[in-house]
This record gives C-alpha cells, structure tokens and sequence, in this order.
C-alpha cells in the first residue's frame, strides 16, 4: 500500500491566495489493477490558470488542479513500464493511479543531461505556448519589433527567445532589476522594471520610438491598455494572459480600448496552447534543439518539498520566480 498526499483546496481563494487556503490530505491508494499504473510525483508545476481554474471549476476540498512529471513506480500496463516517466495533470498530489488514458509520455530520447523537470516549462506547456502565440497567431516575421510582459517567467522567457532566433527586436517588461538583467542575458534588445518607471508609455516609447508590430501579452489590465496605444498599424497582439487581474475579487475598471484597436486596424487574438496539440510532437522537438544548440536558455525557479507547494504557487503569482517555477519532491 502506498499513501498520497495531496494539497487540497480548504477555502476558495478571496484575492491573493492564503497558507490557509490549503490544507493535506493523505490517503492510502489500492493496487493497481490490470491495465493500471502507480505514478510517482518527482517535479510539480505550479502555474497562473490553477488561480483562474479554482475559481471557475474547483469545490471546496477538491485537490488542486495542476500537472507533475511523474514516474511509473509500478505496472500493469505494458506502454508504460516501470521506470518509465511521463506528463499527467493529476493535480498536486505525490502518488496516484492511472489507467495511462491521460498520460504523455516524455519525449522519447530525452537527453540524460536535461533535467526532466523542463517538460513542465520551456520544453512543455509554456514553452509550447510561447512557439504557438509567436508562429500560430502572431505569424511573427524578421526584422519586426515585438513587446512582451512577465517576460522573465516561463512563457515570456520562451517567448523572446524565438523572436530573437526568427531575427526580431525584442523589448521585455519584468518585475525587478535581476529579472531584467536576465532578459539581457537572454538576448533581449530592451528591458525595464515595470514597477520602477515613472511612466509606462515613455518606457514603451523609449524601448521603441517606432512603436511595436506584435504584442504579447502575458499581464492583461492597465498595462495592455497602455500597449495597445503605442502598437502600429495592423499590429497583432497575442492574448496569452491577464495575470494581473487573476487575483481580483471585483473586475477593475479601467480606459475602454475598443476605440484605440479600432482606429489602429489592430488584430487581437485570445488563445490556449492546446489549439495546437496535433502538432506538439514536433514542437517539442524543436524546442528541445533549440535548447542543445544553447540558443534557448530553460532557467527554472525550483522549490524543494512538496510540503511547500502552496508557497511556490503564492510566490510565482507574487513574482518571486526567474524562468519557470517548479516543485521538487
Ligand atoms: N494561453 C495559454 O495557453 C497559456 C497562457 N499562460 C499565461 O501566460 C502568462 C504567464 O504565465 P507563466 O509564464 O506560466 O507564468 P510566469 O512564470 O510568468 O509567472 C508569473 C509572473 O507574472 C508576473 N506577474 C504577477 N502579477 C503581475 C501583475 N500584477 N502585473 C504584471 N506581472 C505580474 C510575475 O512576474 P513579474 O515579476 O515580472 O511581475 C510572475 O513571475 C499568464 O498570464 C498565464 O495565464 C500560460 C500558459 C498557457
Ligand atoms: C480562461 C483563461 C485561461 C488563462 C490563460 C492560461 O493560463 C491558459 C492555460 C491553459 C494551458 O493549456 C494549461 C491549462 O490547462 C490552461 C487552461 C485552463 C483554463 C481554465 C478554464 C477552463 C474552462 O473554462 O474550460
């Protein structure tokens, strides 16, 4: 017999979530039975949609939403044997059983040297997200100037490395004065600290008197508003995000844009990674080369403990993490 321990959902979060919040429940699981696996958490993702997705889908004591990269610990299923490690989105939980329906396997010849923690970030879902927002609804082109916000985190991250790779300028917005001089590690042409400007338009304007073909967008709120003004003509704008509003009670209120998107021609498009999924195989393959040749740099901001999942969940939303934020068991 072995006991899960799973982080529940005690209370729906009001505003930012609390440790109180979040409670642990252990339970001792069954065999597996014929056609079944035991899995085994080793990293946990802790992501911005599980703020959005409590709120419209979860019930008090529900085990949180999420993904883990786990590992087949016992076996009764022949495509997935013992030792072998694969993607669930079995919540945060340390141990569960499986009939392998919802299982991804990881990639097949994932190189020994990189951690496997990365197909939870830049060579997982964010990283997909990033290559799909840039080529799927962007449609980014050489020599273009693009925008993109929580640029230091795991989409952003991606996100201005391919533009760099596709021969664009990019320009980056983040949260303090280490994630931008990671953005300049990475390559970005542009960066500041939204939080230390005075102003965001002369920012903007600075970073690009010429304004910006695409936008990505990661942080939704005040900031798109003020983006969207300096776009130019028949500028595109992936919608990836609005982190910024993920923890708001009551809507905010705020400048009404539809004048400016109007006048501007500008294209707007909302989308989920998971559009694509036909073609993730692929994708991952080329992130993955991406990041052998050293031109996609995959940081991680890894906390130890399963123990300590709702304080990596609370410091991501807060922003205390570079790259991607994992869980370590
Ligand atoms: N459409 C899709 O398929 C997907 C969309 N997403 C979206 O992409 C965005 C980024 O996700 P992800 O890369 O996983 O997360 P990150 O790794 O970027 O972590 C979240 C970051 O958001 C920033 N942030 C938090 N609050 C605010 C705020 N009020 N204003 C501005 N920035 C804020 C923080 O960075 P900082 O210090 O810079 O403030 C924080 O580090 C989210 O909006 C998420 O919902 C993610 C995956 C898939
Ligand atoms: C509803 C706005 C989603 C915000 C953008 C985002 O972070 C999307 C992430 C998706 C990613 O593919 C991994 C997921 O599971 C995310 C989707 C979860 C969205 C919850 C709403 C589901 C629904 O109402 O059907």
């Amino acid at each position: 017999m072995v006991q899960a321990k799973s982080w529940v959902l005690v209370k729906h979060f009001d505003g930012f979530p609390k440790d109180s919040d979040f409670a642990i429940k252990v339970e001792e699981l069954p065999e597996p039975k014929d056609g079944e696996v035991l899995l085994e958490a080793i990293f946990l993702s802790v992501d911005p949609y599980m703020r959005l997705f409590s709120k419209m889908h979860m019930k008090e004591g529900d085990v949180m939403i999420g993904t883990q990269l786990a590992k087949v610990i016992q076996s009764k299923n022949s495509a997935f044997p013992v030792g072998s490690h694969v993607v669930t989105s079995c919540g945060w939980t340390t141990h569960s059983i499986s009939d392998g329906k919802e299982l991804t396997p990881v990639m097949a010849d994932w190189p020994e040297d990189v951690s496997l923690s990365l197909a939870l970030g830049a060579i997982g879902m964010p990283g997909l997200t990033g290559l799909y927002g840039i080529e799927e609804v962007l449609g980014l082109k050489e020599g273009e100037t693009l925008l993109v916000n929580a640029a230091a985190g795991a989409v952003g991250s991606v996100v201005g490395q391919i533009a760099k790779i596709k021969g664009c300028k990019v320009v980056g917005s983040a949260g303090s004065e280490a994630k931008v001089a990671f953005l300049k590690e990475l390559g970005f042409d542009e960066a500041f600290n939204y939080k230390t400007i005075t102003s965001l338009e002369e920012a903007l304007r600075k970073a690009s008197p010429d304004g910006y073909h695409c936008f990505f967008d990661n942080v939704g709120g005040d900031f798109s508003n003020v983006a969207l003004e300096q776009m130019k003509h028949f500028g595109r704008v992936a919608l990836c995000g609005s982190i910024s509003v993920y923890n708001d009670s009551f809507p905010q209120t705020g400048i009404f844009p539809h004048t400016t998107i109007n006048h501007k021609e500008l294209k707007i498009q909302g989308f989920w990674d998971t559009q694509w999924k036909h073609k993730d195989g692929e994708s991952l393959k080329r992130l993955m080369a991406w990041c052998k040749q050293g031109k996609l740099q995959c940081r991680e901001h890894v906390t130890k403990g399963f123990e300590n999942m709702p304080a990596a969940f609370m410091g991501m939303l807060r922003g205390d993490n570079i790259g991607k934020a994992i869980v370590a068991v």
